[in-house]
């Protein structure tokens, strides 16, 4: 499977700031131009940088203000419907994704829009949380899972749905390491572009690409070495 590629046409996302009294533009987006090929993207910086922001324009989650961002060539201003179908979004908190109350009832929702054999899609739900080691949690209430859990079983149904594109926002923060290496292997063996954001700098340095952001800017943009290797100086420069 090809790349379905990620254009950032000069987007900028700026909200109202109401804080402190006179409402102001406030940048939460610098202007950003890229094009986004590399079958592994890793996007590293600090709390607060922009790093969720600059995901969640990739499915139209959050819209630019200014500029655009496509999607397999659909803007995700125009089309969001088209981009979603292409571009399946990891959130940091699964709570926020779990919508079926039993944990294979929303690996078969994902399903929904594909296969329309309900028998087939309990089947290639089964599979799926097999394939993750979770199929013992298959009948369980979503609300009782531990985050670690949920974690993986929002994997799961965002997998189920077998997009062309994976965004995942820190896929890993609630997984303990052995978890955290079933996630990193998943991920690498998919065949499917995959885009994320994360703190954890071993799994960072696996990706073919790394954009530092800081403060509302892509500061870095290229090979992972060099590009963690800025981050590091960029962080504990700040920090001393
Ligand atoms: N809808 C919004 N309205 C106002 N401010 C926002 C909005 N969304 C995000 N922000 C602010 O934009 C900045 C960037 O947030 P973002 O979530 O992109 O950071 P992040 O790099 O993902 O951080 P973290 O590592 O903590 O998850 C933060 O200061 C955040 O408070």
């Amino acid at each position: 499977m090809t790349e379905i590629g990620v254009e950032f046409d000069a987007a900028t996302v700026s909200v109202e700031d109401h804080a402190g009294g006179e409402a102001a533009r406030r940048t939460l987006l610098a202007p950003t131009t890229l094009s986004l090929t590399e079958p592994r993207i890793a996007v590293v910086g600090a709390n607060g940088s922009g790093k969720s922001t600059l995901l969640k324009l990739i499915n139209g989650l959050v819209r630019p203000t200014a500029g655009e961002v496509r999607v397999g060539g659909y803007s995700t201003t125009a089309e969001p419907k088209r981009v979603r179908r292409l571009t399946g979004f990891l959130f940091t908190d699964p709570a926020a994704q779990l919508v079926m109350p039993v944990v294979v009832e929303d690996v078969e929702l994902s399903l929904k829009a594909t296969v329309k054999d309900r028998q087939e899609r309990r089947s290639r739900a089964l599979a799926t949380l097999s394939a993750l080691g979770i199929s013992h949690l298959a009948e369980r209430s979503v609300f009782d899972l531990s985050g670690g859990e949920r974690q993986l079983v929002a994997l799961a149904s965002v997998l189920a749905a077998g997009q062309r594109l994976l965004v995942a926002d820190e896929p890993t923060t609630l997984l303990d390491l052995r978890n955290q290496a079933l996630l990193e292997r998943t991920l690498d063996t998919l065949e499917q572009q995959v885009i994320y954001a994360t703190h954890d700098l071993d799994f960072a340095a696996r990706a073919d690409r790394v954009l530092v952001v800081d403060s509302g800017a892509v500061v870095y943009d290229g090979d992972a070495g060099a590009g963690l290797e800025a981050y590091r100086a960029l962080a504990l420069g700040a920090a001393s």
